[in-house]
């Protein structure tokens, strides 16, 4: 029989990348809040977010005998932070400060069942040179709007990307190795008879 899990996430993206992995769940989306503290550094900064996220469904998880995975995503240039776009001229300062570099997409895990376990991906991503008419014409898709650097490597953000070195599924959220480690150390199976 498959293992289920509580999922702490409203992420389509979250979502999907658990399906790809055949694991069965339960959505339970949390709100809290993810501002980044004073001089955060982006590792300490995306742990903690996550492990809250996974302690926000923890006690009533507990009761009904289910782990709870969580993760958090953020996009980091020059060790600045940065989130999701507060509205189109936050978008678009973002994307041209993206482009023709290259940035890091911190992902972390945490996962809570009789143990706490977590884990962290980092991932190098190159982006070409974009122009301001691109730039423009990619707001307008609206894709940029509800991601982390707003952009989308799984969507039209791809024809931005030159390069990545690292996890695809870590930048679009759920970094699947590592997931699945997790998974494993508290006697999941991702691959099962
Ligand atoms: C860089 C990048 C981010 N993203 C998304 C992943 C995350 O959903 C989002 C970062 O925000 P998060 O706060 O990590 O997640 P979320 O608010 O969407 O969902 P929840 O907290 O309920 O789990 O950016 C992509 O989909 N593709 C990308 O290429």
């Amino acid at each position: 029989m498959k293992a289920r899990i509580i999922l702490a996430s409203a992420s389509p993206r979250r979502r999907e990348l658990l399906d790809q992995i055949g694991m069965t769940y339960e959505i339970w989306p949390v709100h809290i809040d993810e501002s980044p503290r004073c001089n955060e550094a982006p590792h300490d900064y995306v742990r903690r977010i996550a492990a809250e996220k996974s302690a926000a469904c923890h006690a009533q998880a507990v009761h009904m005998g289910l782990p709870v995975l969580a993760a958090d995503t953020t996009v980091v240039l020059g060790g600045q932070i940065m989130g999701k776009p507060k509205d189109k001229e936050d978008a678009i300062m973002m994307l041209r400060r993206l482009s023709g570099r290259t940035h890091q997409v911190y992902s972390a895990v945490s996962l809570r069942g009789n143990e706490h376990g977590e884990a962290l991906n980092v991932t190098h991503v190159t982006f070409r040179a974009l122009s301001e008419r691109e730039i423009l014409a990619y707001w307008a898709t609206s894709e940029p709007a509800d991601k982390a650097g707003s952009y989308a490597i799984q969507g039209l953000g791809s024809v931005f990307v030159q390069s990545i070195r690292g996890s695809f599924s870590g930048v679009v959220g759920l970094p699947l190795f590592e997931t699945a480690e997790l998974l494993l150390q508290q006697g999941i199976q991702v691959l099962h008879e």
